[in-house]
């Protein structure tokens, strides 16, 4: 399988890491970035082929990964147009990771173009631990959908969507969550430092409790708030610090920035879509 990625920027980057070890023979990887230095880095880390252009590398590619901002996906799709339409019948896989972009815009923007996957993975794909909310429109065949499904579990288990609009709940959830747990540790961090530990310190014992607390949730087959509840001792530690939490309003803070991802991902595409 050729796969082409148009953009080579963090996600790509995430992306290629956790597949460039689990391609098959015969596989090949093409990035397109009018970067020099983003193409000689994944070149030399990854050993991928590179180029400027991304009809360069998207002309015999089986699937083509979009991988740019969401605001650059239509001058993209525009690059790629003349490509799809010149050997009729020839179909490749168009798979976007953008988030916000809907399939609909993004077909109309490729002519009408009907083999599109709309997915939205995550940063720790780069360690093979992302995960991948995906949805098909109805111009993709079933071998184009397992192809889709096969790049992006190289890097993490795939969830597939019966409705585009889930799409931007995913993102709110999984596609920007990476953020959300890396302020939650910053904010573990400077805690530990202003109660006297060390920055190495605070690091490790943050860095262990997430991982820690994590594994144990996914491990159990008991709820979440069980586990929460065992580490509360009426009256102790946890319990102050979950009252302050609760007095603070964090929970609902977090379900209101959630949303306000969620609404986000459903304006860039009505911004973005009706710009067409
Ligand atoms: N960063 C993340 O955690 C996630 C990002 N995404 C989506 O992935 C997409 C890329 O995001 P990032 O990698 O974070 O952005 P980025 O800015 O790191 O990468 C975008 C790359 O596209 C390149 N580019 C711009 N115009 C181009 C063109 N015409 N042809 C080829 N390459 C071009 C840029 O030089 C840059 O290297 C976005 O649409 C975003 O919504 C999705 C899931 C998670
Ligand atoms: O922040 C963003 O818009 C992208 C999509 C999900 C993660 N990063």
């Amino acid at each position: 399988m050729k796969i082409a990625f148009i953009g080579g920027g963090n996600m790509a980057s995430a992306l290629i890491a956790g597949l460039a070890n689990k391609l098959t023979a015969g596989a090949h990887i093409h990035v397109a970035d009018p970067s020099a230095e983003a193409l000689a880095r994944l070149q030399q880390q990854f050993g991928v082929t590179t180029a400027e252009q991304a009809d360069a590398v998207a002309a015999a590619a089986d699937v083509i990964v979009l991988a740019v901002k969401p605001q650059a996906m239509r001058a993209v799709a525009a690059q790629l147009l003349p490509l799809l339409q010149a050997v009729p019948g020839r179909q490749p896989l168009i798979v976007s990771i953008a988030a916000g972009i809907r399939g609909a815009d993004l077909s109309r923007w490729l002519g009408g173009y009907g083999a599109i996957v709309r997915c939205m993975p995550n940063t720790p794909a780069l360690i093979g631990m992302g995960i991948t909310g995906m949805v098909a429109t109805a111009g993709v065949s079933a071998a184009q959908k397992q192809a889709a499904d096969h790049i992006l579990r190289a890097v993490g288990p795939t969830v597939w969507l019966d409705d585009e609009a889930q799409i931007d709940a995913v993102t709110a959830v999984s596609g920007s969550g990476p953020a959300y747990v890396f302020y939650f540790i910053e904010a573990m961090q400077q805690a530990a430092q202003e109660m006297g530990l060390s920055a190495e310190q605070g690091k490790q014992l943050a860095m262990a409790t997430f991982t820690g607390a994590a594994q144990l949730a996914q491990q159990s087959d008991e709820p979440v708030t069980l586990l929460r509840e065992r580490v509360t001792s009426k009256g102790g530690t946890t319990y102050a610090a979950l009252t302050s939490m609760e007095a603070s309003g964090v929970k609902p803070a977090i379900i209101q920035a959630m949303k306000a991802a969620a609404a986000r991902g459903k304006e860039m595409g009505d911004e973005l879509g009706a710009a067409s």
